[in-house]
């Protein structure tokens, strides 16, 4: 007989690293990146700050910021290759799988792959978050036959990451709530996707390697897959008695509703998403169409009092996506471009101070020896 171990379904609460990048304060309702909160730092920093505090582990100066900034559009180019491995790929192909088969060919560009200094791995780090935007834009666009699109160098990082995905300059209230999203989605500890890239890296395999394996895990709709799921309900109907009566049928069928629940947060409503609520309202109050916001309030209602469930990220973070004009199958691919911050903090800490993972199992199975 084997001796068995204590073992817990899906690593709940099992502490599986230390870092000094993040940790999800939860009583406090914080989530802390490098020592700052997150939710207080979304009111007055921008994404590219919290690019800097996540690789150099402190707030930027001005002087800073704007060398940040450079470097970002700096690395704008993506090899023209590229475009031309998305082109050969299907139609239906997913941008989730249009980009982590774009990034992961950038592998082949890297003249020092083996290079694992701390300051190689963050010139990596920046060179792909200035990438990012334009391979998660063209894995929608190239896949469906229409010509790549390119980054304008005027424009601040997060207005060209929107203006490359509407083909119109974006307004100022756009900029900034689309930018809040790319801050919301920087980094959040230990999901699924951080833990998957800091395995690849614990074998001393490379970043690109670690991201692309990220990209797979994010796809799915537990994870980041979710605000995609959450639109395509949205869109199934057209009033709050719809919506209302959607939620109660799937419940019926005992199905789990896209955009709530959350691991870490199960009893409580994401910090996060009640940023993204409020951004929700401010496009509401720019259009006068407060429909989608009655709607999704309907929703969480209703979770609250069926299931005591709460809103995460992704539940309002859809709606926003849909108001600032994105294409519904670039919500994922958006989140996973805003994440390669924290992402790449995580696989430069695991390469810093490395130690393979390799757990053990509980031997289910037959013995006939
Ligand atoms: C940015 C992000 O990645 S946030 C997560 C995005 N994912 C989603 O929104 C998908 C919907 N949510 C879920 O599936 C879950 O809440 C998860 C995957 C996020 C967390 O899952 P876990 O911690 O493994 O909890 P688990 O799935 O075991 O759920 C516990 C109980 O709550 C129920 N539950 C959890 N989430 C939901 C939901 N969204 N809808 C209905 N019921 C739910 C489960 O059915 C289960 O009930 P049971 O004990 O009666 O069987
Ligand atoms: O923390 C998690 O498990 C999922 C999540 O909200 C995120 O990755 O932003």
């Amino acid at each position: 007989m084997e001796t068995k171990e204590k073992y817990v379904p899906g690593l709940e609460g099992v502490i599986a690293a230390e870092t000094s990048i993040s940790f999800l304060d939860v009583e406090k309702e914080q989530i802390i990146i490098q020592g700052y909160d997150l939710i207080e730092l979304s009111k007055s920093k921008d994404y590219a700050e919290i690019v800097y505090l996540l690789l150099e582990g402190s707030l930027p100066t001005a002087a800073e910021k704007a060398k940040v900034e450079e470097i970002l559009k700096h690395n704008y180019d993506v090899p023209a290759n590229v475009m031309d491995v998305l082109r050969l790929l299907p139609k239906q192909t997913h941008p989730m799988d249009g980009m982590r088969t774009g990034l992961s060919v950038l592998a082949g560009y890297d003249d020092v792959i083996e290079d694992r200094t701390l300051s190689a791995n963050k010139k990596r780090a920046y060179q792909l978050l200035g990438q990012l935007p334009t391979i998660t834009v063209n894995s929608h666009r190239v896949i469906n036959g229409q010509e790549p699109v390119y980054p304008l160098q005027d424009l601040s990082y997060s207005a060209n990451f929107l203006y490359m995905i509407t083909g119109e300059k974006p307004s100022e209230l756009e900029v900034e709530i689309f930018d809040r999203l790319l801050l919301l989605y920087s980094e959040h500890e230990m999901p699924n996707s951080t833990f998957a890239a800091r395995v690849i890296a614990s074998t001393n395999s490379d970043i690109y390697g670690a991201l692309t394996g990220a990209i797979a895990s994010l796809k799915g709709n537990l994870h980041g897959g979710a605000n995609e799921a959450v639109m395509y309900m949205l869109n199934e109907v057209k009033t709050v008695a719809e919506f209302e009566e959607l939620l109660l049928k799937k419940l019926q069928k005992k199905e789990k509703i896209m955009g709530f629940g959350h691991r870490v947060y199960m009893k409580k409503m994401d910090p996060r998403a009640l940023i993204t609520k409020e951004a929700l309202r401010q496009l509401c109050e720019k259009d006068g169409d407060y429909l989608l916001l009655e709607i999704c309030e309907a929703g969480e209602k209703i979770m609250e009092k069926e299931k005591g469930l709460y809103p995460n990220l992704d539940y309002y973070a859809a709606p926003v996506y849909w108001k600032l004009g994105i294409p519904i199958p670039l919500y994922t691919p958006i989140f996973f471009s805003a994440r390669t911050a924290g992402l790449a903090a995580h696989v430069i800490e695991q390469h810093e101070n490395n130690r393979l993972f390799r757990p053990r199992v509980n031997y289910t199975g037959e013995r006939h020896v």
